[in-house]
């Protein structure tokens, strides 16, 4: 491992995270709390998330948001219903017209909270664990840190009954080895591309947000050039188990997650994919547009 990562990997990774709920909301002090849930068509399971924080409200969170990227179920009511506020993305910056995609709804919900401090959680989390946010928030307000990672052991198949590993098939197969090559001092991360992080709005508001699925890696370069490693933490969060979506939808992910990288680190990538689909027993190109443009920090926007 690149030395540097070694040593980060000692001091700033939490492998037994120890903080209790009262723990942390003594040493809160004045600072506030949001949690951003981004939801596409997760009415099966954005209950569930919202609960797992909803006893959390009034003490050690101060608001949890579910940040709806243009549902067509029921993801709105069943989340208003467990206690969520929930905003749609054309409820924010009226003059920026709504771009699909999860970067888009996490880059709003800073204009939709008010939090010092902001949690964010995947919607699609199955048997979601209340200790997440008490964990992801240990280092942020007990640290001097603006970025913290949650890591996992990751089952790849809901159906299977062990719930083993082998999932964040584009995580290990792109994302780390990447990282390895190009941002050596960040191979430390387990999960780069974890949806559960938690940052401080100093940070998150001050650098542009990638589009798509690339707005983790983005953040957690961006916070790495602007602070360095000592301002990013990870910490073991147990078991996530989620939905897995197929390979092609994962190519997609990995294209944007690349598109995202190469930008970071000046080298010109592609802005389309061509994946291969058989369609009556012919193998047939199929090629997808690839989401290139950042939104811009937040701190930088007309809010009005
Ligand atoms: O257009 C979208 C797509 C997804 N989501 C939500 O974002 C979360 C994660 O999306 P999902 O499609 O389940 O992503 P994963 O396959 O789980 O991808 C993993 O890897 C991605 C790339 O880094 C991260 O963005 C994800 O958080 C991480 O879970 C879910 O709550 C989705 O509902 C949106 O809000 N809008
Ligand atoms: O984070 C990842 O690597 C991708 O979301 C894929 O995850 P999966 O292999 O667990 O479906």
């Amino acid at each position: 491992m690149n030395p540097a990562a070694r040593a980060w990997f000692s001091a700033r990774t939490w492998q037994e995270p120890q903080w209790t709920v009262s723990d942390l909301c003594a040493v809160k002090g004045g600072r506030t709390v949001s949690v951003v849930l981004p939801a596409l068509n997760e009415e099966a399971t954005v209950g569930e998330v919202v609960g797992s924080v909803r006893p959390l409200l009034g003490s050690l969170v101060d608001e949890i948001v579910v940040m709806d990227s243009g549902s067509t179920d029921r993801t709105s009511s069943v989340a208003l219903a467990a206690g969520a506020r929930v905003v749609r993305r054309e409820d924010v910056l009226p003059s920026y017209s709504p771009l699909p995609g999860k970067g888009e709804v996490l880059w709003r919900s800073l204009a939709a909270t008010t939090g010092d401090l902001v949690v964010f959680l995947d919607a699609d989390l199955v048997d979601p664990d209340s200790a997440f946010v008490p964990a992801l928030l240990g280092p942020l307000l007990t640290e001097d840190v603006h970025l913290v990672k949650g890591f996992y052991r990751r089952p790849l198949r809901l159906e299977t009954e062990d719930y083993g590993t082998g999932g964040g098939r584009v995580t290990e197969l792109l994302a780390r080895p990447l990282l390895n090559a190009l941002r050596p001092e960040l191979s430390g991360l387990v999960q780069p591309l974890g949806g559960e992080y938690a940052g401080s709005r100093e940070f998150l508001e001050s650098v542009s947000f990638a589009a798509g699925y690339a707005v983790e890696i983005g953040l957690l370069l961006d916070a790495h050039s602007t602070y360095g490693l000592d301002a990013i933490a990870q910490v073991n969060l147990g078991v996530r188990k989620h939905r897995n979506r197929n390979l092609l939808q994962l190519g997609v992910m990995a294209s944007q997650i690349l598109g995202a990288m190469l930008r970071r680190c000046d080298i010109a990538g592609s802005t389309e994919l061509t994946q291969f689909v058989q369609v009556a027993g012919e193998w047939l190109p199929d090629t997808t547009p690839i989401d290139v443009a950042d939104r811009p920090p937040m701190r930088s926007v007309n809010l009005s």
